[in-house]
């Protein structure tokens, strides 16, 4: 969808999202025009069938009149045959447009949803990651089934059925008119006074949906975190299924308490309409007896007066549910536009990415700040000369021949996750002026430069929390600095389109994920044609080729919900064995082997070993056993590198690096 040309809209259209905004009260429904905007047709179809429906009837009224006053009065059973036959082929006409009206709605009804969905899905697929953690999994999930249901029942069949009712009304009235004007009258003070009364209290209405749909997507996140594996795992470690039962009561109760408001407003205003109509049958059966006693006015007249109301205003009523719906699709629309709202990623880097920044000029402060940083730097590895743009990063390159590494950097990079999050109001105050001082607390990273030069191994250690992951994934692109760059080949990643960029960086993050999915889908994850043989020679490289041994359909094995299904050491071994197959240019391993035992983990660091060979390492390391052979290694504290240098150079130094290592090798 989203790569198709966007479909030109017709007056049709345009009107119909008018109308969808101006019903549900909500702007924002103006915008969904793009998820029909080539269903013209269909759109004045379904308008023509409402209002061609409304019309037939008004034939009903005249018919009967004429059954009373002229075929009866005969009594001749053929002088009603005329008659009574017409009536059956309105009433046959009403029910063919009816299944129309039916089928069109269906057929509206499903393109849009299936649009909706597709769109909303392209767009997560798009966020920044910062998006993510974040944002509850089951709010997502309420928009894409609840909210997109009720948009799409509004786009395809609450608008018509407004129209239905409006064409109702004038219809109603006219044949009235037509029939007596002087009984007219009594409709005429009824219909406006109607609409008033249908039209009361929707703001309170509106504002119920919102917080209907808020708890709904509450509940559903509750629901998706306490059914995951781990979370379903931790609430019985820890005993809490009375606490968890408590928490969705209490959420479900004030929903309950929202839907009995919105119900009782609802028939309230049923009622009064009811009343109305029957205040309006009795004026004009009172008015029309007496006319008709006077021989003013025929029986047949008042009876297909009777009628008229029955049929065109006695639909009404059931008017007032209409609007609880457009007041839910209302709320929907303005859900489901703020999800779309989100700062796709592109967006998010060109606002990082200032041109003062891409032409590599750091802030001013950032030179301030590292000059009181404190640490003490040996000379780096020379950075490559910057290439150009159209740098080569096929990772395929070289595959029979040696593999060719490229330099990795981390120039005088800041980072705060804070500032990372995606929100309309951040995508416009994203300017490099905006950024919290050099000493604000919300920095993780501050003024950090780090550099691995072609086909050698950094290693990146430090205490819990002193930035290590964080380095890891502005390295890979998943996260944008707000200061400074990170340059791959000499070339900045914001410069890199990100299917080449991820092409030429693999990551083996701290907790790999697993798709629930069979392994070798989880494998070609890695690269999507792999055959089947090199899937095993990568399981193989990675030792887990004794585990494929032992299940008994092999690839085609399903590793369950985040790959609970395997050991945390099978997981991560998969997670490398995938890597192993992108066969990327530059590795980042985060805590890569910490998960394995001594015997495993001897095997994989030999496959890394064999792996890493002419390529860039960037290894972020706890045990420092794992880093010793590393050409070069940062230390961090605190979000800063406070030392860098070979493991030989830093521990006679002496500093901090000194003090990591030595209690871990008591
Ligand atoms: N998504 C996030 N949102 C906000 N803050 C975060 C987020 N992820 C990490 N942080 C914070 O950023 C800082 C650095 O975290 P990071 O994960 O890089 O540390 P680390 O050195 O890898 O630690 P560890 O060795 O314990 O994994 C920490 O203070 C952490 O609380």
């Amino acid at each position: 969808m989203p790569s198709q040309p966007p479909p030109v809209p017709s007056r049709v259209t345009v009107l119909h999202a008018r109308a969808l905004a101006r019903l549900t009260g909500a702007a924002e429904a103006r915008r969904s025009e793009r998820f029909f905007a080539d269903q013209g047709r269909v759109v004045a179809a379904l308008v023509g069938l409402s209002v061609l429906g409304s019309a037939a009837v008004a034939a009903g009224p005249f018919i009967l009149r004429h059954l009373i006053d002229t075929s009866l009065p005969t009594g001749r059973v053929r002088d009603l045959a005329v008659p009574v036959l017409l009536l059956c082929a309105v009433l046959v006409f009403e029910s063919t447009v009816l299944s129309l009206r039916m089928a069109l709605i269906a057929r509206l009804g499903g393109v849009v949803s299936v649009r909706i969905r597709q769109t909303v899905n392209a767009h997560l697929q798009r966020l920044p990651f910062a998006f993510f953690p974040r944002s509850q999994q089951g709010e997502v999930m309420t928009v894409m089934s609840s909210d997109v249901l009720a948009a799409q029942n509004a786009i395809s069949a609450t608008v018509q059925a407004v129209i239905c009712r409006l064409a109702d009304i004038v219809v109603g009235t006219a044949v009235v008119f037509v029939l007596d004007w002087r009984l007219s009258l009594a409709v005429m003070v009824f219909a406006p006074a109607t609409l008033v009364i249908i039209r009361s209290g929707r703001r309170r209405l509106a504002a119920l949906s919102q917080r209907q749909r808020e708890l709904e997507g509450q509940l559903m996140a509750q629901v998706s975190d306490t059914a995951s594996v781990s979370g379903a795992l931790h609430v019985r470690l820890f005993d809490r299924v009375d606490y968890e039962r408590e928490r969705f009561d209490a959420a479900g109760a004030e929903l309950l308490a929202a839907a009995r408001e919105q119900a009782r407003l609802t028939s309230r205003v049923r009622f009064l309409v009811s009343l109305g109509i029957v205040a309006t049958m009795t004026a004009v059966v009172t008015l029309g007896a007496w006319l008709v006693s006077s021989e003013r006015t025929t029986l047949g007249t008042v009876a297909a007066l009777g009628g008229a109301l029955l049929v065109s205003f006695g639909p009404l009523s059931t008017a007032v549910d209409l609007r609880s719906e457009l007041a839910g699709a209302g709320a929907s629309f303005r859900r489901i536009f703020a999800l779309l709202d989100v700062p796709e990623d592109e967006a998010a880097t060109m606002a990082a990415g200032s041109p003062a920044v891409l032409a590599g000029q750091a802030p001013a402060a950032a030179g301030d700040l590292l000059a009181g940083a404190g640490r003490r730097s040996r000379p780096a590895p020379a950075l490559a000369v910057p290439r150009p743009l159209d740098l080569d990063l096929d990772p395929r390159v070289g595959a029979d021949a040696a593999p060719v590494g490229l330099d990795l950097a981390l120039d005088e990079v800041w980072f705060a996750y804070d500032q990372a999050v995606p929100g309309p109001a951040r995508a416009v105050g994203a300017a490099a002026g905006d950024h919290p001082g050099p000493d604000d607390p919300s920095w993780n990273l501050r003024g950090v430069t780090l550099r691995v030069a072609a086909g050698t191994t950094t290693a990146v250690v430090g205490a819990s929390g002193a930035g290590k992951t964080t380095i890891a994934y502005l390295a890979s692109g998943v996260h944008r600095p707000q200061r400074g760059r990170v340059l791959l080949g000499g070339v900045p990643l914001d410069a890199i389109p990100p299917a080449r960029l991820h092409a030429a960086i693999g990551v083996v993050p701290q907790d790999p994920h697993l798709f629930h999915d069979t392994i070798a889908a989880n494998l070609r994850y890695g690269r999507l044609d792999a055959t089947d043989d090199e899937l095993r020679a990568a399981l193989d490289a990675a030792s887990l080729s004794a585990l494929l041994d032992r299940l008994p359909e092999g690839l085609a094995t399903r590793v369950g919900a985040r790959g609970y299904r395997l050991s945390g050491g099978e997981r991560q071994r998969l997670a490398i064995a995938r890597v192993l197959l992108q066969s990327p240019r530059v590795l980042v391993l985060d805590e890569a082997t910490s998960a394995l035992d001594t015997v495993s983990e001897a095997a994989v660091r030999t496959a890394l070993d064999r792996l890493a060979v002419g390529r860039t390492c960037l290894v972020i390391a706890h045990r420092l056993s794992t880093v010793i052979d590393a050409d070069r290694i940062y230390v961090m504290d605190h979000g800063r590198v406070v030392e860098d240098g070979t493991h030989r150079d830093l521990l006679a130094d002496g500093g901090a690096y000194a003090r990591l290592y030595r209690p871990s090798t008591v």
